[in-house]
């Protein structure tokens, strides 16, 4: 089952997201604040390690993230998450994978991929729609066999087909939504869904 944020906030910001006269600059925004709440809580369990740090009146024993931290957009949409992940974790890398779907087939098409080294890594691949799940399985897929290991799969809106995709194809990535959403229509748009979230998001 995936991790589903419940903090009000979320339910608050996603409700704007999906009323379909929100315009792009507000979408941008209410993307951003989803964005950092899913980060913050598919970060929880990150690895630390005990470091000395000196206050300004003595030593104590202080905490650092043990563990490169690296997140992967999906192309386009993807991209609206990466800033406050990358506000939030400054010494994040950036992979990047380029997949678009047929608009009749649905069936996603690999267009570009460049990733940083990924061994050793927590990846956190971020996608804001998880509809039938095919570009999610694609995008796993390239990231562990480019040697991520430890990954994570962030959503701002999941589709039941998309979540058991990933959990039939990748049983060790969890999920984390912020919503989980009915069913498909025939054109594979997540329902109730909030529409292309990519066209929405960038005014096309
Ligand atoms: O789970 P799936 O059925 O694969 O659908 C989800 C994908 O569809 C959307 O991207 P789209 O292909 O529309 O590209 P875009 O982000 O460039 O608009 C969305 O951002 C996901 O990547
Ligand atoms: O509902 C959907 C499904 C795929 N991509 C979107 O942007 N929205
Ligand atoms: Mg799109």
């Amino acid at each position: 089952m995936p991790h589903l944020i419940k903090h009000p906030l979320a339910l608050h910001v996603i409700t704007r997201l999906r009323e379909k006269t929100t315009k792009p600059a507000e979408f941008r925004s209410l993307c951003h604040h989803l964005s950092m709440l899913l980060a913050l809580e598919a970060t929880r369990d990150l690895a630390m390690r005990e470091v000395a740090v000196n206050t300004p009146l003595e030593a104590c024993i202080g905490h650092e993230l043990a563990r490169p931290l690296v997140v992967v957009p999906i192309l386009r949409a993807g991209l609206g998450m990466v800033e406050p992940i990358v506000a939030m974790f400054p010494d994040v890398s950036v992979g990047y994978i380029g997949l678009e779907r047929d608009h009749e087939t649905a069936m996603a098409r690999n267009y570009y991929c460049k990733m940083p080294p990924l061994a050793g890594t927590r990846v956190m691949v971020v996608d804001p729609m998880l509809a039938t799940g095919g570009s999610a399985v694609q995008a796993i897929d390239v990231v562990k066999q480019k040697g991520g290991g430890e990954i994570c799969m962030l959503n701002v809106v999941a589709a039941p087909e998309g979540v058991k995709a990933i959990e039939d194809a990748h049983p060790d990535v969890p999920i984390y939504t912020c919503a989980l959403d009915r069913a498909l229509n025939d054109k594979k748009y997540i329902l109730p869904g909030l529409g292309d979230f990519g066209d929405r998001l960038y005014g096309t």
